[in-house]
């Protein structure tokens, strides 16, 4: 094994995987540095989740490598591979996915109380988050009482409270209406940009992909492109402070 380049936080080398003998990826291979936006763009089952999957140890792809920071996380153990996870990655899935039981607020902290964070420590935090992202109001809601776009800021505010070193997005605006997509992606990028979390952006929406510093593009599970999608401008329409 080769190590990476010492400036990419993370890095993959011809990744392949199959789903059930249907190939998903198929020899990708990319880096993505730190405190970058990169977006992973592509039609429909290019094999954009499939490859975040595998860059956040979700997955183990059946060939290929995965590193991190210069360790290899495709060699990990799955515990490993878990505190990895829950330690440095964040996730956003397109569906906002939180516990129906807990408030906005306990849904946002529940990676700090996991870890075993003080409740109070935990609630600040988490109040800070749902604050930037503007839904603070809504903090003593239950998901069943907010928005849609609200649930997905929770799940946003979730996946950025304990500060991770990357944060996989996947498709996290599918969802939502256009003024709202907007308004989550521009929280979402500038608290990214702020506090220098790496973002790998799934997206099949080439107006998504532009918010990026980088897109690189797949179709049927190949790299087609790798394009520089930030100009100076779109840079400080993202960089509002949060
Ligand atoms: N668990 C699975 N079992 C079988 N096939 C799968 C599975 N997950 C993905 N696939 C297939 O692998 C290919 C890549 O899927 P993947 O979800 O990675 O693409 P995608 O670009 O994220 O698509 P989408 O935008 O629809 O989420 C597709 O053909 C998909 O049908």
């Amino acid at each position: 094994m080769v190590a990476p380049p010492d400036n990419d936080v993370l890095w993959a080398r011809s990744l392949h995987h199959s789903h059930s003998g249907s190939p998903a990826l198929v020899g990708v291979s990319l880096g993505v540095r730190e405190g970058e936006i990169l977006a992973v763009h592509g039609p429909r089952g290019s094999g954009k989740t499939t490859l975040l999957r595998c860059l956040s140890g979700q997955l183990v792809a059946d060939k290929g490598e995965v590193w991190f920071n210069s360790s290899p996380v495709h060699t990990l153990t799955p515990v490993l591979r878990e505190r990895l996870r829950r330690h440095r990655f964040g996730w956003i899935d397109p569906e906002p996915t939180l516990v129906p039981e807990l408030t906005a607020w306990e849904n946002a902290a529940l990676p700090l109380l996991l870890r075993g964070g003080s409740h109070r420590g935990a609630k600040a935090t988490a109040m800070e988050w749902l604050d930037r992202l503007d839904i603070g109001a809504c903090a003593k809601k239950r998901p069943h009482a907010l928005l849609q776009a609200q649930r997905q800021r929770v799940a946003t505010a979730r996946a950025l409270v304990s500060t991770p070193s990357v944060l996989f997005a996947d498709e996290p605006t599918a969802t939502l209406h256009r003024a709202d997509r907007a308004g989550v992606l521009r929280t979402l990028t500038a608290a990214a940009r702020s506090h220098r979390i790496t973002v790998v952006l799934a997206t099949h929406d080439p107006e998504v992909a532009a918010l990026a510093d980088r897109s690189v593009s797949l179709v049927d599970g190949r790299r087609v492109n790798s394009l520089a999608t930030a100009d100076a401008e779109g840079r400080a329409e993202c960089s509002l402070s949060v």
